[in-house]
């Protein structure tokens, strides 16, 4: 399947979750049993390129691709989880959405020190999602070299913002004017 395929397949929404926000929704691509393996495939082939001993994926979305990646190239797996869900000391990184801010934890004790790591979640957007995966990787002392994503909004400016951080990024497709 082509990415223009694939983009057929991600349903949008106008004015969700508030006004003139057009919502990119990947559920209707999960749904769809060879659009989402041939979406994992591409994601896969990105991380493999990277060299990454580990992926990380951002709760919620970002567990869907992260996990399927993982399970198909064999590698371990590290959930980035919203607040107060991890049964550990954490880490955490603060950081602002459209409207308020939001917290990203992750388990430190979840590397081997120095090694190579991938960031994979559905969309990128503003970027502040990522940043934060991207900070709490330094945090704990790896290195964040690849982030994969299905969709980019380059509107947005957050993959301009995560490659100036020194964080290579690919997406299958993208959606400029959002
Ligand atoms: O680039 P940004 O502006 O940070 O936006 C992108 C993030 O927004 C969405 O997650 P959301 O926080 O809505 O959580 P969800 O995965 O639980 O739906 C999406 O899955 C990305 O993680
Ligand atoms: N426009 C959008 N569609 C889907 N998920 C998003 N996360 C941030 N912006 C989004």
């Amino acid at each position: 399947m082509t990415p223009d395929r694939l983009k057929e397949l991600v349903r949008t929404v106008p004015d969700f979750p508030a006004r003139g926000v057009q919502f990119r929704d990947i559920t209707t691509l999960i749904n769809h049993g060879e659009g989402f393996a041939a979406t994992v495939a591409m994601l896969s082939d990105t991380v493999e390129g990277s060299k990454a001993a580990r992926i990380v994926g951002m709760e919620a979305r970002g567990f869907i691709f992260g996990a399927a990646v993982a399970a198909r190239l064999s590698l371990p797996f590290v959930p980035i989880r919203k607040p107060g869900k991890l049964p550990i000391d954490a880490l955490g990184v603060d950081y602002a959405l459209e409207y308020g801010t939001d917290r990203l934890e992750l388990d430190p004790g979840a590397f081997e020190e120095g090694e190579r790591v991938a960031i994979v979640d559905d969309l990128i957007a503003t970027g502040g999602t990522a940043l934060a995966a991207a900070q709490l990787l330094r945090q704990a002392e790896v290195e964040p070299v690849c982030a994969a994503f299905v969709i980019d909004l380059p509107d947005l400016g957050g993959a301009a913002r995560l490659r100036e951080a020194d964080v290579p990024v690919s997406a299958i497709m993208s959606f400029p004017g959002d």
